[in-house]
Formats: C-alpha cells, sequence, structure tokens
C-alpha cells in the first residue's frame, strides 16, 4: 500500500474513502470496502498523472518511505483508478485542542488493517490552519477533485468537512455532483441495536468488555509492540512474561488479567497463534510504579527480546490483585493458564 503525507505524490486518479476511521471497525469497513470492491471496469474521468517524486510503500506493518521508485512506475497505470483512504492527520480535534488522543488504531495498525482489506493508497491529509479554513466547496474542488482528482466517494452519513465543520454529507453529495462524481453515503451501522463507533468500542474495552468491543470492531482488539527487558522476576517464578513497549498513543482496555491469543511472525505462520495469558498493570505485588503489559505464551519456552509480539484480546479473567507473596501470585497464575487453556481451546 502506498502511504502519502504530500499530495503532490499521490496516485491518480482515485476513488476515495474519507473519513479518520480509528479501529478500522465494521462501520468503517462498510464505507471503505465499496471503494476496495469499485469494478475494475470503472471508467476514469480523467487521465492526468503527475508521476510522483517521493515514495512511502509499506508492505508490512511498518510506515517508512524506503521503497524502491521503480515501484511507482510499474503499477502506476493511465487507466487504473487508485482505492484510497483519505484521512487526517493529525485528527482535527487533536489540532484544535493541542490534546494528543488515544487510539485504537495507531498509524502501523491502521495501516496494516486498511491493506487487509484492499486499500492501495493511504492519503493523509496534513491537518493545518490552511486546511482547517477551507471551505466545505474549496475542500471538495482543491483537494478531492484538483489534487486527488477523485473518481468516486464513500463516506459516512455523519462525516462533517471544511471550516468549522460546516459541511455535511449532503454538501458532499450536493457539491461532488455538481463534478459529475457520485458519493456514496454509508448509513450509521449498528450492532444488536447499539451503533458501531469508536466510541462505543473504547468504552467496552475500558469495561473489559472484550466480547462486545471485538463485535463491534469485526475482529479481536489488538496489542502489538517490541519485546523489551522487564525485572526478570517472571522467570523466578517459572512464568516468564514478555513485556511489550506499544506506541504511546495506543488506547489500552481496563487494567487487568485477559487471555489472548499470541502471534509473532517470526514464530509462527500467522494462523497458528499461541494461547498466552496477559497482565495490563502495575503489579501491586512486586510494587510496579508504572502499568506494563505483559504476556506469559503457555507451554512455550524461546527468546522474545527484541521481536515484535502481537496479542488479540479474547477474554477479560479478573482484575489485577496484590498478593502477599509471589508464591501467591504464582499460584493465582497458575489458574489463570488453565482458565485460558479452557476457553481457547473451546473456542478454537
Ligand atoms: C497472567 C498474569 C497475571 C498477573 N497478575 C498479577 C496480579 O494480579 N498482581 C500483580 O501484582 N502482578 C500480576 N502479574 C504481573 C507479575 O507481577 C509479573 O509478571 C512479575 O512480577 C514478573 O515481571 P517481570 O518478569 O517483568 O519482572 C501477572 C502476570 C501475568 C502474566
Ligand atoms: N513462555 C514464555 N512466555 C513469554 N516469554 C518467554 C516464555 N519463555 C521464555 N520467554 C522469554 O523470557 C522473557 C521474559 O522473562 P522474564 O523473567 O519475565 O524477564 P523480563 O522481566 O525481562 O520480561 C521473554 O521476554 C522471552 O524472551
Amino acid at each position: 500500500m502506498w502511504v502519502t503525507s504530500d499530495l503532490e505524490t499521490a496516485l491518480t486518479p482515485t476513488a476515495i474513502a474519507l473519513g479518520n476511521f480509528d479501529g478500522v471497525h465494521r462501520g468503517h469497513q462498510q464505507v471503505v470496502v465499496p471503494v476496495v470492491n469499485l469494478s475494475k471496469t470503472y471508467e476514469p474521468l480523467n487521465v492526468a498523472l503527475p508521476v510522483p517524486e517521493q515514495q512511502g510503500w509499506v508492505d508490512d506493518v511498518t510506515v517508512s518511505a524506503s521503497q524502491e521508485a521503480s515501484e511507482i512506475t510499474t503499477i502506476k497505470d493511465k487507466n487504473h483508478i487508485y482505492k484510497t483512504v483519505v484521512t487526517f492527520n493529525p485528527h482535527p480535534q487533536e489540532f484544535f485542542t493541542g490534546q494528543a488522543r488515544k487510539l485504537l488504531t495507531p498509524m502501523a495498525e491502521k495501516v496494516e488493517q486498511l491493506r487487509s482489506l484492499g486499500v492501495e493508497q493511504l492519503v493523509l491529509l496534513p491537518f493545518d490552519r490552511e486546511l482547517a479554513d477551507l471551505s466545505p466547496q474549496q475542500f471538495v474542488e482543491k483537494i478531492l477533485i484538483e489534487e486527488l482528482q477523485a473518481n468516486w466517494i464513500s463516506v459516512g452519513c455523519d462525516f462533517r468537512f471544511g471550516k468549522g465543520r460546516t459541511g455535511t454529507s449532503a454538501d458532499l453529495q450536493a457539491i461532488a455532483s455538481s463534478f459529475g462524481i457520485n458519493v456514496n453515503t454509508v448509513p450509521l451501522q449498528t450492532c444488536q441495536g447499539e451503533r458501531i463507533s469508536s466510541s462505543a468500542i473504547r468504552e467496552a474495552l475500558l469495561q473489559g468488555e472484550i466480547t462486545q468491543a471485538n463485535r463491534l470492531l469485526g475482529r479481536a482488539y489488538t496489542l502489538s509492540g517490541k519485546v523489551v527487558q522487564g525485572k526478570q522476576l517472571g522467570r523466578t517464578i517459572n512464568f516468564p512474561t514478555a513485556n511489550l513497549e506499544l506506541p504511546p498513543e495506543k488506547f489500552l482496555p481496563q487494567t487487568g488479567v485477559y487471555c489472548v491469543r499470541a502471534y509473532a511472525s517470526h514464530l509462527t505462520p500467522l494462523a497458528s497463534p499461541i494461547p498466552a495469558v496477559m497482565n495490563i498493570g502495575k503489579r501491586p505485588t512486586v510494587n510496579g510504579s508504572s502499568v506494563t503489559v505483559e504476556v506469559h505464551l503457555l507451554d512455550w519456552s524461546g527468546d522474545l527480546y527484541g521481536q515484535t509480539l502481537t496479542v488479540s484480546l479474547e477474554h477479560f479473567l479478573r482484575p489485577e490483585q496484590k498478593f502477599d507473596s509471589l508464591n501467591a501470585l504464582k499460584e493465582q497464575i497458575q489458574a489463570d493458564a488453565a482458565v485460558a487453556k479452557t476457553l481457547l481451546t473451546i473456542k478454537q
């Protein structure tokens, strides 16, 4: 997938899903998938082809700008409409409040999720004063049509854009149609009567309602990070734990103990996760001070330091407790592991 924050290097013409898409949840997927599924025979409305000078191909979860320039020219095809997600960076709310937001899908995870849906390009519009001041008409004309040569646009029905968030999805439809461009407006999606939204997923995660969060997401919530050193106490109680270093902006669920599946690409094919237990918390038993995320892989041993480990959350098991001794903690972790094995075996 091609990732760019520079409009001059965007691949055009485009079919665009427009929005913030934090979480890439089931509602977001309803907006993005029609773009991906757009018929291959769809005729481009225009064929102007500026050749990009910079590149940022992302073939795995790492966002980088290190690939070969020749790759762009290889796939550039004047009859091809690039299936594109256009989003804002930083999030407009972050720009206006100056406060960083915790994210369900930090950039690397968002890229991976969109890529797995079949998106070919992610355009990260730098959200600055100039962009914030564009009227809805100017935003559509300058950004979507002139710069990105949009042929087709998909948005959620609650999408707002342009100066002061004055533009609605109906305005987008009216403006775009004056240029002969169709807008697909997706109604709000619900799941068992509840609206699917990033806020509902955050709320469920904060309550430890993992099944509900996963249902709204359409997949299991994941945490992904590099394995770093801890206090090396785990091995002394026969429960070594891989300590995950997460992006600082990653949204964390309620603290406590979870039943998870662990994926490490260097160890197992992605299809074969390793059952595991995880603790998110301050570890009061050992007088820990900061929140850590630690994973013990069941019936497994090996060296994980420096590797990237991803865990998918399956069940919340219990809140974190302060035990009188390491031995008491060890007995509880044994019990947690037994419950996790049962839960994961039943589900498989
Ligand atoms: C499944 C599981 C459950 C845990 N539960 C608790 C707990 O209830 N209270 C606590 O203080 N620490 C808990 N921990 C964290 C341990 O205190 C921690 O893994 C141990 O101190 C070793 O950490 P280290 O190897 O990073 O030094 C748990 C860890 C795991 C893997
Ligand atoms: N089953 C396992 N689950 C997690 N880590 C394991 C396991 N077996 C071995 N390890 C290794 O042990 C390390 C954790 O040991 P631990 O004593 O808890 O040290 P630390 O405090 O540095 O995490 C992991 O980072 C990994 O390299």
